[in-house]
């Protein structure tokens, strides 16, 4: 006999008290209902649900601050898993849902609970938890995991407004990304991955200059100006959720050229966290050494000021770590075969996917260095991770609720 825990969402902002069911191996459908409050008019869904072990959703976080690369990397995960992530059809256009086959990213700005006008009034910031509802994104959340729809708030970047709900159905991956993934303990319970992109100072202002300036027209000042102003804010609530991520990708100015200032190119370090379930970290050359590699000469391409790889244990906020390290960026995307080739435990299917995936995407920002490497190879590690997760449950009993 299995059991299933399911939800009757009742309003926008409350959800009833979890009613438990037996169901048989045979019997996999449960019937749900949502109803929401939408401009005074009650609105009611009912559809079925597959409560089934192959259905489960896999959770995965993803914190960072805004600008700091999270779109491109959510671009390559869901690349891995194949077909193009869009919109959900015929929404709200300015909807920040991503949907494809396998994945649906959704964006934490969604859980704003007050507005732009309302953070001005109340003179909060958007990292301010005071300015999000994490009741709600919990209960939402939760909902998902358990294969339940749920009717999801829409922060609306253009206006900055609270529009109407949207219709959110659990898809295999879910992927929460936003300022607060890991925030709040509920929510970060509900984690099945986390990461934490650790973008530094000097790097962050670079990229936004580039974009808010170079695509946006805003000027220097002003990049400057919104920096400082969030900076405290982002310290106290963002920053230190980097302690509890599975993997981090921190991206640094380089240590190849002395006292660069330009930000172009990078250091960047995949630090794995040890004993996750169902994540192996990778490794260069041999598991828990220290290793210190420059693979510039007859197999790769390096003008410069060149390359340099780093692997080996460390300590994370008290955790026990590897760290994988990349400083400078490659001169030919294809030559990346003969670094992949070295590396151990990158979850691949097929030798060079790795250099497949980062060619698909060589027009993608950080290509040519390890943000790009690091971002592929965490996301064939969160393929592999919800792969041994569904295997691990077919056959086993069946559980709806891992609350
Ligand atoms: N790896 C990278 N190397 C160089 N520049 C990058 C990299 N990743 C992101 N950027 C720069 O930062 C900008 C923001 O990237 P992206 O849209 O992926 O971030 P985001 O966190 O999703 O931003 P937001 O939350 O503001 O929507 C890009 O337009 C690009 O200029
Ligand atoms: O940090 C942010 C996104 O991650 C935004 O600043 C936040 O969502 C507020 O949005 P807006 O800039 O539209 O007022």
């Amino acid at each position: 006999m299995a059991i299933c825990t399911f939800y009757t969402i009742q309003s926008l902002n409350s959800i009833s008290t979890p009613t438990k069911t037996h169901l048989g191996f045979h019997q996999k459908q449960l019937l749900f209902y949502s109803t929401s409050k939408k401009n005074s008019r009650r609105e009611s869904t009912t559809g079925t649900i597959t409560c089934s072990a192959e259905n489960k959703t896999v959770v995965i976080g993803l914190a960072a601050d805004s600008g700091c690369g999270k779109s491109t990397f959510m671009r390559r995960l869901t690349s891995v898993f194949g077909g193009a992530a869009e919109p959900p059809k015929g929404g709200n256009p300015d909807s920040n849902t991503l949907i494809s086959d396998m994945t649906t990213v959704i964006c934490l700005d969604d859980y704003h609970s007050l507005d732009r006008t309302g953070r001005k009034e109340k003179g909060v910031t958007a990292l301010d938890p005071r300015a999000n509802n994490f009741d709600l994104m919990y209960e939402q959340v939760k909902a998902l995991k358990s294969g339940i729809a749920v009717e999801k708030p829409i922060y609306n970047h253009v206006s900055g407004l609270l529009d109407p709900p949207e219709l959110t159905k659990p898809p295999k991956i879910l992927v929460i990304e936003g300022l607060h993934p890991m925030y709040d303990e509920r929510v970060r319970d509900l984690l099945d991955f986390s990461i934490y992109l650790d973008i530094s100072n000097e790097v962050k202002f670079a990229w936004k200059i580039q974009r808010d300036m170079a695509e946006r027209g805003h000027s220097l000042e002003s990049i400057k100006a919104s920096i400082e102003a969030r900076k405290p804010d982002f310290d106290a609530y963002i920053d230190p959720q980097k302690q509890y991520a599975d993997a981090v990708i921190e991206v640094l100015p380089t240590q190849l050229i002395p006292d660069d200032n330009e930000g172009k190119v990078l250091r960047v370090r995949l630090i794995m966290k040890e004993g996750v379930k169902y994540f192996n970290p990778v490794y260069l050359f041999d598991e828990g050494s220290t290793v210190s590699w420059i693979p510039c000469g007859r197999k790769l391409t390096c003008s410069y000021p060149g390359i340099k790889f780093s692997y080996g244990p460390d300590t994370y906020y008290g955790n026990e770590v590897s760290v994988l390290e990349m400083d400078g960026q490659f001169d030919r995307l294809d030559e990346l075969i003969y670094i992949e080739s070295h590396l151990s435990n990158i979850s691949t299917k097929f030798y060079g996917e790795v250099t497949q995936q980062m060619l698909k995407h060589a027009d993608f920002p950080g290509s040519n260095n390890g943000t790009g490497l690091f971002q592929t190879i965490v996301g064939l590690k969160i393929r592999d991770l919800y792969e041994q997760i569904i295997a691990s449950k077919v056959g086993g009993p069946l559980e709806a609720s891992r609350a």
